[in-house]
């Protein structure tokens, strides 16, 4: 690895690392070959920042557990810095830890930024990122970390990478879960089901060992519901209402298709439910949708069009996307995380909702309960959420309603020896497809 290339930071922020570190930091250097980038890195910057701080007064830091399995950080944000020691920052809110997997991803690779960058969590609010990624994408993720490093956000005070998720989940606050197989060639979706569902019943049982106690999950990788469903069935210690499966980008999809129908624009189109999986079967509801604060079917007087093609369409963006593309939706999917966790911890406008693919256990509307199914959700701003009383229902919606919520229950049964409910049997519709399959 090209460790003689790097150099330490030009800059020296007014930060002090404790001298312990560097023996520490020696030793480790020697025995993990695969991190030994960012460990060296990280012995230049503890030298430099010792030298210059050696006449400043000292500053309260974060103490390093050498014996920690989750002490690592990645390059200039191994520096530790008192955040009350400077004017700019002494108004801060608490540091937050966000996790990522799947962080060497083109998802993620949007996300992060967009994370650093403040535009999510607010200008008051630091971070801490910490990034899983595998053996395989271990250096794209350096690169990603050096990418960060080079982007000098000033929220942005931590980075770790790592390729443990009971190291790299440790004290998450945010779990947001991208990393995911995609369908391979001639594989069943039932296969996809089982390796993914492996990857998520791990990725649960690392969460519930290590993480938040009230850690906030968004799983994005597909298929989403029932993984996001095998994950919190293997966190038992981690509230099941905590987890989401991200369903957000088919409501931005639906929303964008009614304005267009209705020649407004996006932001005149509310209260946009997903019911469902985010598959073929989703049902984008045009029944409790508004426009200008108008129900949609009095907007939109072609009501075979919002029946047949819209549906469809919505459906299917993500395919459509990708015969345009070569690869599925990336960008609109982070704008799409953003907004998920936004809708979270900003208070919903009066009247309106969203779309989040939830645990149904309590649901208002006789959605059988046990799965992982998008509803319509309002939340007060402080990370939870509550369903919505008010909407209203018609035989075309029900007759929808119960095609998806099949398929989740199919779904269900396949993945049964991952969530400790017996034997997995597969008897998935034939017509099961995630969006971006055509
Ligand atoms: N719910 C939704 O609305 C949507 C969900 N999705 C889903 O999100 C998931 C992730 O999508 P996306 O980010 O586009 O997928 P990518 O294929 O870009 O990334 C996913 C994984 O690929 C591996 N990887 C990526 N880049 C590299 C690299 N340069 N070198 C080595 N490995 C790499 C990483 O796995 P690792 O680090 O584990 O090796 C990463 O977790 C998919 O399951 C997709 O279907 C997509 C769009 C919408
Ligand atoms: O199928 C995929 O991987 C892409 C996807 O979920 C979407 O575009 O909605």
């Amino acid at each position: 690895m090209a460790v003689a290339e790097l150099t330490a930071p030009s800059i020296c922020p007014k930060s002090n690392l404790r001298s312990s570190q560097l023996s520490y930091l020696s030793a480790r250097f020697n025995s993990r070959r695969h991190q030994s980038f960012h460990l060296l890195r990280r012995v230049r910057s503890a030298r430099i920042s010792c030298s210059v701080n050696s006449q400043s007064p000292p500053v309260a830091v974060k103490t390093q557990d050498p014996k920690s399995k989750s002490s690592d950080c990645y390059g200039v944000f191994c520096l530790t810095y008192d955040l009350k020691a400077e004017d700019e920052t002494k108004s801060w809110k608490k540091l937050i830890n966000i996790a990522v997997s799947g962080a060497a991803g083109m998802i993620s690779n949007h996300l992060l930024f967009k994370l650093a960058s403040g535009q999510v969590f607010g200008p008051d609010q630091p971070i801490a990122l910490k990034l899983l990624g595998s053996e395989k994408s271990f250096q794209a993720l350096e690169g990603v970390a050096m990418e960060l490093e080079d982007s000098l956000f000033p929220l942005l005070r931590e980075v770790k990478i790592g390729i443990d998720p009971y190291e790299v989940f440790q004290d998450a606050e945010w779990a947001l879960l991208i990393g995911a197989k995609p369908r391979g060639p001639g594989m069943e979706r039932a296969d996809l089901l089982d390796i993914n569902g492996q990857i998520f019943a791990e990725q649960g049982k690392a969460l519930n060992a290590v993480a938040s106690r009230n850690v906030k999950v968004i799983v994005v990788g597909n298929p989403c519901n029932t993984n996001a469903l095998i994950c919190l069935k293997n966190a038992p210690n981690i509230p099941a209402k905590n987890f989401h499966a991200l369903t957000r980008l088919d409501e931005n999809r639906a929303k964008c298709q009614l304005a267009l129908k209705a020649g407004v624009f996006y932001d005149k189109v509310s209260n946009v439910t997903i019911w469902g999986n985010h598959s073929t079967t989703q049902v984008p509801d045009f029944l409790n949708a508004r426009i200008n604060g108008v129900p949609v079917k009095q907007v939109i007087t072609d009501h075979k069009w919002l029946e047949e093609e819209f549906t469809e369409k919505v459906q299917k963006r993500g395919g459509a996307l990708i015969q345009k593309w070569g690869r599925s939706s990336a960008a609109s999917t982070a704008v799409s995380i953003v907004d998920a966790i936004k809708s979270l911890v900003t208070p919903t406008p009066e009247g309106d909702w969203f779309s989040s693919g939830v645990y149904t256990n309590g649901n208002p509307y006789g959605i059988v309960e046990g799965i992982v199914f998008s509803m319509p959700c309002r939340s007060k701003g402080d990370g939870d959420y509550e369903f919505v009383k008010d909407v209203t229902f018609d035989n075309y919606l029900l007759k929808k309603i119960t095609k998806t919520e099949a398929e989740l229950l199919a779904e269900k049964r396949c993945v049964a020896h991952l969530t400790g409910e017996g034997i997995g049997f597969c008897d998935l519709p034939e017509d099961t497809m995630l969006p971006g399959e055509m």
